[in-house]
């Protein structure tokens, strides 16, 4: 006799950078993923020395090393939906693209994070091009935030509006759904989110939670959307409901460190002590 049960479960796979500060990169990832009871698997690109007050050191992994784990986990484990983070450099952008090309997973959502959101680069403009030109075109969703979306689009970001004009303009470029996030606005805009499929516009809207501890925003909403496509949602059901998660996760954001904390990924777990 055993008391062990054993049961099938949904997986997603993160590609991202290790943020030892545990906000986000993989580590928001794997949180997200655990949260809806997803089985998170990783390949991780780079690790990155970091707090709430910022990146102090970067090192990139062989990138032999990156697709033999993401080969490791799809010959065998299987991945219902993949999500790109921070993919640091041209030679590892590349070759993810091309795993993607030769192995196609049933849903991929590509973060492509290029600009903190104070508005700093932190990849070459290499990486942007062929990021633009060989993985996002192969996306089920793309999610930048206001600064990646200028830079993809070449126009400037100040409202609503020009989110919706930069969505259209990047939606002629790489022909799939964008998601701009509106973190990095300000006033009534911080926190609304515009999503367009190449049809229709659709503005995504909570109310905005006024914390400084918004690290790891943007990791987490692009993990929950690859958590309900891994679970089998439609694409802008999915984006509904990891926009809810977010704003709950940063409804219950902790306040670690000296700088910007983290999300509050468990945050159900947090409510006895309220
Ligand atoms: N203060 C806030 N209130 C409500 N929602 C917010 C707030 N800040 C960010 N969000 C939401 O969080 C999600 C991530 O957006 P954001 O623009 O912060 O992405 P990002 O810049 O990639 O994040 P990060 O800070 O992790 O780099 C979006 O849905 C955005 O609307
Ligand atoms: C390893 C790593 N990956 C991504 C981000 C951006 O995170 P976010 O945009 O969610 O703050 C980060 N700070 N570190």
């Amino acid at each position: 006799m055993t008391n062990s049960i054993s049961r099938s479960i949904p997986v997603a796979l993160t590609i991202a950078g290790s943020d030892s500060g545990g906000g986000a990169g993989i580590q928001a990832d794997l949180r997200t993923f655990a949260f809806h009871c997803v089985h998170g698997t990783s390949a991780i690109t780079c690790v990155t020395a970091q707090n709430t007050l910022g990146v102090t050191r970067v090192d990139a992994l062989p990138v032999e090393a990156v697709i033999a784990q993401i080969e490791a986990v799809r010959s065998d484990i299987g991945v219902q939906a993949a999500k790109t983070g921070m993919l640091l450099n041209p030679s590892i952008i590349a070759a993810v693209a091309q795993q993607v090309k030769d192995y196609p997973f049933a849903n991929l959502v590509v973060d492509p994070v290029m600009v903190s959101r104070t508005g700093a680069q932190l990849i070459d403009d290499e990486a942007i091009a062929i990021l633009r030109e060989q993985l996002i075109p192969q996306a089920t969703l793309v999610t930048p935030n206001r600064y990646e979306a200028q830079i993809l689009s070449g126009l400037l970001i100040q409202s609503l509006d020009d989110m919706r004009a930069a969505a259209q303009r990047i939606y002629q470029q790489v022909g799939v759904p964008i998601l701009i996030k509106g973190g990095g606005l300000s006033g009534a805009a911080r926190g609304v989110d515009i999503w367009f499929d190449g049809k229709r516009y659709e503005t995504l809207k909570t109310t905005t939670v006024e914390t400084p501890h918004t690290h790891g925003t943007g990791c987490t909403l692009a993990a929950a959307i690859a958590a309900q496509l891994a679970l089998g949602q439609d694409l802008f059901p999915a984006i509904q409901l990891a926009k809810t998660y977010v704003t709950q996760a940063l409804q219950h954001a902790l306040a670690l460190g000296q700088g910007t904390g983290p999300v509050g990924h468990f945050f159900p777990l947090l409510l006895h002590e309220e």
